[in-house]
């Protein structure tokens, strides 16, 4: 389980998260929504790593990232797998390397044993048969498959998506969530996944917060999100006439 208590952050004068709270269990897809600008991205990289809060802490498992020492907060890095957003694959490396780099980098396990995970892994999300192939030979929905694979090749504890279905069809997109969801079920994975996609909400929202400028306005679970009370919640579901005439009747 990861906990958030009260992070807040600004650059400079302009407050981008202002205390926000949550918890975010494990087996589960847990989303963060909201507008542009909300502080999605910033609330992610507070929680990895890449951006410290001014205020706050954030629990991994009941460890306080921020006040571990060094070898701590190692130790919780490598616990996690981060697929970024657009995919972040090398473009000179084939799909096989690419999955392996967290591998090479981080552990000494033999070639063998690389090969057989990085193999397991590719099996995994249905790629077994591109592990040769380059980048630029693959389909956008295949580059998110590879960069799922390279994000479980560590076998984490905790994964977290940047916006897992940006640039991808509705078909392919309803596919990398159902593989995301599959995978946190079945590794008991705490997953945090940023995204816009309304599908998403609705398919794989099994537990939602939603921020509105720096704040956390709303938290629950996707079977009651259309039912809210919340204006701003409303309007970012709502925002388009076809989904208006159905929150009426819901
Ligand atoms: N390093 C930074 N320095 C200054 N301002 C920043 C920095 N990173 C983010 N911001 C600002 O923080 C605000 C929130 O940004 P963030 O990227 O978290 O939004 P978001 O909700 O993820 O939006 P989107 O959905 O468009 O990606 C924005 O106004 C952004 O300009």
């Amino acid at each position: 389980m990861i906990e958030i208590q009260n992070i807040a952050k600004a650059f400079h004068d302009k407050v981008v998260l202002k205390g926000i709270s949550s918890k975010f269990e494990k087996g589960q897809t847990n989303l963060i929504i909201g507008g542009s600008g909300t502080g999605k991205s910033v609330l992610l990289k507070c929680m990895i790593g890449l951006v410290k809060p001014d205020q706050g802490h954030v629990l991994y498992n009941g460890r306080d990232f921020y006040n571990s020492d060094k070898e701590t907060q190692q130790s919780i890095r490598r616990e996690m797998g981060v697929l970024f957003q657009g995919g972040a694959l090398f473009d000179s490396k084939t799909v096989e390397e690419n999955v392996r780099f967290p591998l090479d980098m981080l552990t000494d396990q033999s070639s063998e044993e690389k090969r057989e995970r990085v193999a397991f892994c590719l099996e995994r999300v249905g790629l077994g048969a591109a592990a040769r192939r380059m980048p630029s030979e693959i389909s956008g929905g295949m580059k998110k498959r590879v960069g799922i694979a390279r994000a479980i090749v560590m076998n984490p504890m905790y994964l977290f998506c940047d916006e897992p279905n940006s640039g991808l069809d509705p078909l392919t997109s309803v596919k990398i969530d159902e593989l995301i969801k599959e995978i946190t079920e079945e590794y008991e994975i705490t997953t945090v996944i940023i995204t816009h996609d309304m599908n998403s909400v609705m398919e794989i929202g099994q537990n939602i917060i939603f921020l509105y400028e720096g704040s956390k306005l709303w938290e629950g679970i996707n079977t009651d999100i259309t039912k809210t009370d919340v204006p701003e919640l409303k309007e970012f579901l709502f925002s388009n006439k076809l989904l208006r005439e159905m929150g009426r009747n819901v």
